[in-house]
């Protein structure tokens, strides 16, 4: 064959390929259409029935010389590039995705700015004990000229017979502290219930890792018009967890604070796996803020300030962390919370590194 055949047979693909890609692209159209239709009408995008009768028509239709088997091959890659095309389209019609809103959401507590490109800091003890115990970690949070304290009045806890919190009394406590040291309170609510009774005594209603997938109580957030914070659910995948935000904002409420708390995973090292990688994930994924608990999930003291260090290095818009004044007698959780001294070190550190990445 001469070079001047080749040339003139390539020019005749480059012309078949430019067909085809119109056709794919023809194709494409339809199938996001279908893809719509399907969304609404809640019913799977995946449909092999459908698939093997297309394939089917096709092989009785086709008159070679493309191989059947290969035919297959070629089909059944359009049919995924379908579906993952279909699910691409469903994800950025997401109310908290940042394809529908580039700019980024921030949270307002009270003058407390999440995701304003500043980093925030909310410690306090794991569960509500004392007015004494609350006030000496409130004290100790002004005096480093924070302004969120957090406390857990409703405890789920894995056994029935541990400490399941001070309710509405532990809801009081936390809230006259907070006034008396001008803070802002983040508590856990448990159940729809309590959402009604806490909305008086909290700034930012935190919905745990056990309850992210709660759908009641994650709607009934939605109708609220005070901040949510949202952990992940320590099982939970990083498209579960933005559907979980996409259940609060769905009914109105925008000021969401998604939090990675650390996933269930083989490793016994730490109490979770802290899965630092949700953080850009998720920043770029979605438009809301995103904090990292580092002590729920590490569940080790030493680990703090190295975890607190990587959350902030990866774009985290917060650190939340667990201090009680004396966690030898702490009612829950007593072997990962920091005493005041050593908080104060963590946050000093905490600082310093900061000072030194901005610079970088
Ligand atoms: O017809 C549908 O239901 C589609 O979603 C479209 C389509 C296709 O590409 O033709 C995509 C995926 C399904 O598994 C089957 C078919």
């Amino acid at each position: 064959m001469r070079q001047q055949d080749l040339e003139q047979l390539r020019k005749e693909v480059d012309g078949l390929n430019v067909k085809i890609l119109d056709l794919i692209n023809e194709r494409t159209s339809l199938v996001k259409q279908i893809g719509k239709v399907k969304e609404k009408q809640g019913v799977n995008r995946y449909d092999p029935m459908r698939e093997r009768e297309m394939l089917n028509f096709l092989k009785e239709y086709n008159e070679g010389p493309l191989p059947n088997g290969i035919l297959d091959e070629i089909f059944k890659g359009i049919f995924m590039s379908a579906l993952e095309i279909q699910k691409d389209e469903e994800k950025n019609a997401l109310l908290v995705s940042r394809k529908r809103k580039p700019e980024d959401t921030i949270v307002n507590v009270n003058g407390t700015k999440i995701g304003d490109g500043s980093q925030t800091f909310v410690f306090g003890p794991c569960a509500v004990e004392s007015y004494e115990q609350v006030k000496a970690v409130a004290q100790s949070i002004k005096a480093k000229g924070l302004t969120m304290i957090r406390g857990g009045a409703y405890k789920p806890r894995t056994s029935p017979y541990d400490f399941q919190g001070l309710g509405l009394e532990g809801l009081k406590i936390l809230r006259q502290v907070a006034d008396e040291e001008g803070l802002q309170v983040v508590t856990e609510i448990v159940t729809p219930g309590h959402l009604e009774e806490a909305l008086d005594y909290v700034d930012v209603v935190q919905i745990g890792a056990r309850n992210m997938q709660n759908f009641e109580l994650l709607k009934e957030a939605g109708m609220i018009n005070k901040p949510v914070l949202l952990k992940r659910g320590m099982s939970a995948t990083i498209d579960e967890f933005v559907k979980a935000a996409e259940y609060i904002i769905a009914k109105g409420n925008d000021q969401i604070i998604l939090c990675e708390r650390g996933i269930r995973t083989y490793e016994r090292a730490t109490r979770n796996t802290l899965d630092i990688s949700a953080v850009p994930i998720l920043k770029q994924e979605t438009h809301l803020p995103v904090m990292v608990d580092v002590t729920h999930s590490t569940g080790r003291k030493d680990l703090l300030l190295p975890t607190a260090k990587a959350a902030i290095a990866v774009g985290a818009d917060g650190v939340m962390a667990e201090v009680h004044p004396d966690p030898a007698v702490a009612l829950s959780d007593a072997q990962q919370q920091m005493d005041i001294g050593e908080f104060d070190a963590f946050y000093e550190e905490i600082q310093r590194f900061m000072k030194n990445y901005a610079t970088v």
